[in-house]
């Protein structure tokens, strides 16, 4: 079987919102490359912690409790969310999955709250960081990816519109080119590989350094490289500057911002300045900077600015997981 599934941008592209049946209900889920659980706002939920979202509904005749089970689980933002555990059907875009392990949530963090446009996450990393006790749970495509015609997912991303994820298949009319794999290290659970150099701007080569290994993360905005790598970036940007209230690099919303090629298995993927322009501060016609340091994160981070320029493939058909791009 296969599934194709459109990403639905929120504002900003803070996030890519995804429709999901889970037995007769839809939801719409946040499809997150960085974490490994499917978990919904439910009917056991308090309704202060609800504000419009849908709810699965834990009565209904497909759903069975797996009693006994619980999760918990905290976010690299701080968010957080924990409930109990049931099995139903999960269709995503057509790839269905006859018992799949669905977190009802009894409580979630105040920005799950306020992200009115998600029911939930539909975790795609590894399953070794499922977080149900007393058993980790698979994720959906692991309970799936024996069913599919190849066993992988694709993510293309884009800005303001459609974009969408496929299982089972690659779309060739997504990309340009080649695609180009590169190992992945899931040791931490993540869809881990190693970038090399980068270049700021489109003229030769100024990058003195590499960037090391990193993670593809669906389920976060923004990219977040080494020190060195985002202060050569903003010293091309002018009149940007590091801003402790802000939390990170602004610059003048009308700054001319150049492009960042990162090389990925020896090909140079390139990012286009305007991915760079995250969202307005609020302030002073200044805006947020869609590339910040990984100081706080203790990683490097490929989140959705960098996967909008590209076509990801998160591919398990050699046994060993690699993850493949291109350009699109
Ligand atoms: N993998 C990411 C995850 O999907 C989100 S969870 C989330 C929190 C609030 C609002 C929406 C989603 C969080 O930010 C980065 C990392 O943790």
């Amino acid at each position: 079987q296969t599934g194709t599934v459109a990403a639905n941008p929120e504002q900003y592209d803070q996030a890519y919102i995804c429709p999901v049946t889970i037995g007769s209900q839809t939801l719409h889920l946040d499809f997150d490359t960085g974490s490994s659980d499917l978990w919904v706002f439910s009917n056991l939920m308090p309704s202060s912690e609800v504000d419009g979202q849908t709810e699965f509904n834990t009565n209904s005749a497909g759903a069975t409790k797996k009693d006994g089970y619980t999760w918990s689980i905290s976010y690299g933002d701080g968010s957080g969310a924990s409930g109990v555990v049931y099995a139903d059907t999960v269709n995503v875009g057509g790839a269905t999955a006859t018992s799949q392990a669905v977190e009802a949530a009894t409580s979630v963090s105040s920005e799950f709250t306020s992200d009115t446009g998600s029911d939930g996450l539909l975790g795609l990393a590894f399953s070794s960081i499922n977080q149900v006790k007393p058993t980790p749970q698979t994720t959906f495509f692991d309970t799936v990816k024996s069913s599919l015609e190849a066993e992988l997912f694709t993510a293309d991303l884009q800005s303001n519109g459609p974009g969408s994820y496929t299982f089972g298949y690659i779309d060739s009319s997504k990309y340009t080119g080649s695609i180009t794999y590169t190992a992945v290290d899931n040791s931490q659970g993540f869809w881990g590989f190693t970038a090399g150099g980068y270049t700021v701007g489109g003229g030769g080569s100024n990058s003195t350094g590499t960037i090391g290994s990193a993670i593809a993360d669906t389920g976060t905005s923004l990219m977040y490289l080494p020190t060195a790598a985002v202060q050569s970036y903003y010293s091309q940007v002018s009149g940007s500057s590091y801003s402790s209230s802000q939390g990170g690099y602004i610059f003048p919303c009308s700054a001319s911002l150049p492009s960042l090629t990162v090389s990925i298995g020896g090909h140079g993927f390139v990012v286009p300045g305007s991915n760079f322009n995250y969202s307005p501060t609020g302030s002073g016609n200044t805006c947020f900077g869609g590339l910040q340091e990984n100081t706080g994160i203790g990683f490097t981070i490929f989140g959705d600015v960098f996967l909008r320029a590209v076509y990801a493939i998160f591919d398990e058909t050699q046994g060993s997981p690699r993850i493949g791009f291109a350009a699109q």
